[in-house]
C-alpha cells in the first residue's frame, strides 16, 4: 500500500511542496506515459494548508518566479485568456495555445471572472450565495468543462476541475479539485492562485481566512524533472542549511475590486514599456502598501525585461523581505549586489 498522504496539513507550503515531491518520487504507484510526458505518479494525493498567506516555497534551487505567479492571478482575475498579457511573463505558454492567441483550459479566469451569458460573473454569483447563505454547501466554482475533450489533440484542458468555498465559524475555506497536478512544476502556481484568490474572496466577503486544501487524482513528476527534484530535496541537507521563513504580507481590507483594477491599468503600462515607475511613482498612485508591492515587482520585471541595467537598488531595498529574496535568487545575475549567502 502506498502511503496515503491525507490528511497532511502543514502551516506553509514550502513544507507541504517538499513532502510531496518526496512522496511522489520515492513512493510512486505507477510509471505512466501520455502525450509525450514520461511520469512518476501517485494517485489520490490530498494537503492543507493552515496558512494560505503562507503559499511560496523559499528555494534557492528552484527559486520561484513570484512577478510570474502575481500575474497569472491577476490575469484570471481579469477574466483574460490572452497571451499577450501572460506570455510576457512566461513565454512558453505559447505552446499550450492552439491559436498562438490565447488560451483556453489554463485560463481559469475566462470560467470565474469572465461575465457568463446572463452577464453574471460565476465569481459574483458563488461569494452572493455565501452572503445569503454562509452555511452553504453550494458555493462552487466550476472549472473543467466536458467540452474540453470534445476537441481533438486540445493542447490545453483544464487540470482544476472545480474549487469550493466554505464558510465556517466565520473563516473562509477553500478546497481546490484537481484531475492532474505536476507537483514540480504546475503545483506551485497553483496553490499560489487559488490560495491568493481566497483570500480576495475573503477581503470581499469581510470575513477571516481558513484554511487551503488540494486533492488531485494524479498527482505526478515528469522524468526529465527528476534530477532536479533530487537537487531541490537535498538542498536541506546541505551543511548549515536554514530554512528562509518570512511573514507574508497580508491582502488588506477595503475596496479590492478598485485597487485591483488600479493595478491592471498599471501592469499594462509597465509590459508595453510605456511608463517607468520610481518608488515615489509608486506610492504617488494611492494604492495600499501591498498592492505598492506587486507594482515594485513589476517594475523590477519591466528592468529586467526592457533594459540591460541591474535592477534599482533602491527599488529593491523597498520589496518586502520574501519577494525581494525570490527576486534575488532569481535573477542573480540582474541584481546591483548579490551575496550567495545571504
Ligand atoms: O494548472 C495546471 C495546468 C497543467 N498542469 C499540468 C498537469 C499535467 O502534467 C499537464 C497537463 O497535461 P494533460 O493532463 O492535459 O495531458 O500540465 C498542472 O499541473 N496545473
Amino acid at each position: 500500500m502506498p502511503p496515503t498522504l491525507t490528511p497532511w496539513a502543514t502551516r506553509s507550503f514550502h513544507d507541504t511542496y517538499l513532502e510531496v515531491l518526496h512522496t511522489v518520487t520515492t513512493s510512486a504507484e505507477y510509471d505512466t506515459s501520455s502525450r509525450g510526458n514520461d511520469s512518476a505518479e501517485l494517485t489520490n494525493v490530498s494537503f492543507r494548508i493552515t496558512d494560505p498567506r503562507d503559499r511560496l516555497p523559499f528555494l534557492k534551487r528552484r527559486p520561484v518566479n513570484i512577478v510570474y505567479n502575481l500575474a497569472e492571478t491577476l490575469w484570471y482575475a481579469a477574466g483574460r485568456d490572452d497571451l499577450d498579457m501572460i506570455g510576457y511573463y512566461a513565454p512558453g505558454m505559447g505552446h499550450y495555445s492552439a491559436n498562438g492567441k490565447s488560451l483556453t483550459g489554463t485560463a481559469y479566469g475566462t470560467k470565474l471572472f469572465a461575465p457568463d451569458r446572463q452577464g453574471v460573473r460565476q465569481w459574483d454569483r458563488v461569494l452572493d450565495l455565501l452572503r445569503a447563505d454562509p452555511d452553504t454547501k453550494r458555493a462552487v466554482l466550476g472549472i473543467y468543462r466536458p467540452e474540453e475533450l470534445a476537441i481533438t489533440d486540445n493542447p490545453d484542458v483544464s487540470c482544476t476541475v472545480a474549487a469550493q468555498f466554505l464558510l465556517r465559524g466565520g473563516r473562509l475555506h477553500l478546497t481546490c479539485y484537481m484531475r492532474g497536478n505536476d507537483a514540480y512544476m504546475g503545483m506551485v502556481s497553483d496553490v499560489f492562485a487559488f490560495t491568493f484568490l481566497q483570500e480576495l474572496a475573503a477581503c470581499q466577503l469581510g470575513v477571516e481566512l481558513g484554511h487551503y486544501t488540494h486533492h488531485v487524482a494524479s498527482m505526478h513528476v515528469n522524468h526529465r524533472d527528476a534530477k532536479n527534484v533530487r537537487r531541490l530535496l537535498n538542498e536541506g541537507n546541505q551543511d548549515g542549511y536554514v530554512r528562509p521563513t518570512f511573514t507574508p504580507p497580508e491582502m488588506p481590507a477595503g475596496d479590492v475590486a478598485s485597487a485591483l483594477g488600479t493595478v491592471l491599468e498599471h501592469e499594462e503600462l509597465l509590459r508595453t514599456n510605456e511608463v517607468q515607475h520610481t518608488p515615489k511613482s509608486v506610492s504617488e498612485t494611492g494604492l495600499p502598501e501591498y498592492w505598492q508591492q506587486v507594482l515594485l515587482l513589476f517594475e523590477a520585471y519591466r528592468q529586467i525585461k526592457h533594459t540591460d541595467q541591474s535592477v534599482s537598488a533602491e527599488l529593491l531595498d523597498l520589496l518586502d523581505p520574501g519577494y525581494q529574496w525570490l527576486v534575488r535568487h532569481r535573477w542573480k545575475n540582474r541584481m546591483p549586489q548579490f551575496e550567495e549567502n545571504t
